[in-house]
C-alpha cells in the first residue's frame, strides 16, 4: 500500500468534505457528535466492524457523546487509499 501523492491526497480530501488533513502526521481526522454516550458507542461498534473487515484500524477517542477519528496507514508511513476508503465507509454510516 503506497502513500498518496499530494495530488491524490488533495483530490481525495475535496471529495471528503468533513475530514481535515494533519500534515504533521500525514493523517486525516474528523469529529462526530451524538445525542449521548449510547449513540456514540453504537457508532463506534459499527466503525469497529468496518475496520476489522477492512483490516484497517482507526486511531480514535471518545468522551461521552463525542468521537474523534484519525486515519493513517502505519505500514505506508502516511495516508493511503485504505484511509480514504475507510473514511468513505464511515461517512456512509451516517450519524
Ligand atoms: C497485519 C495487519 O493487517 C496490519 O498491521 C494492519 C492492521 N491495521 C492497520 N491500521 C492502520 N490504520 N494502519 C495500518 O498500517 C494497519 N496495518
Amino acid at each position: 500500500m503506497d502513500k498518496l501523492t499530494t495530488a491524490q491526497r488533495e483530490a481525495a480530501l475535496t471529495s471528503l468534505g468533513d475530514w481535515s488533513y494533519d500534515p504533521e502526521e500525514d493523517a486525516i481526522e474528523r469529529g462526530f457528535g451524538f445525542k449521548d454516550f449510547s449513540a456514540a458507542f453504537a457508532f463506534m461498534t459499527r466503525v469497529a466492524l468496518l475496520a476489522e473487515k477492512a483490516g484497517h484500524h482507526p486511531e480514535w477517542s471518545n468522551v461521552y457523546n463525542k468521537v474523534s477519528i484519525r486515519l493513517t496507514t502505519h505500514d505506508a508511513g502516511g495516508l493511503s487509499d485504505k484511509d480514504i476508503d475507510l473514511a468513505r465507509r464511515i461517512d456512509a454510516l451516517g450519524t
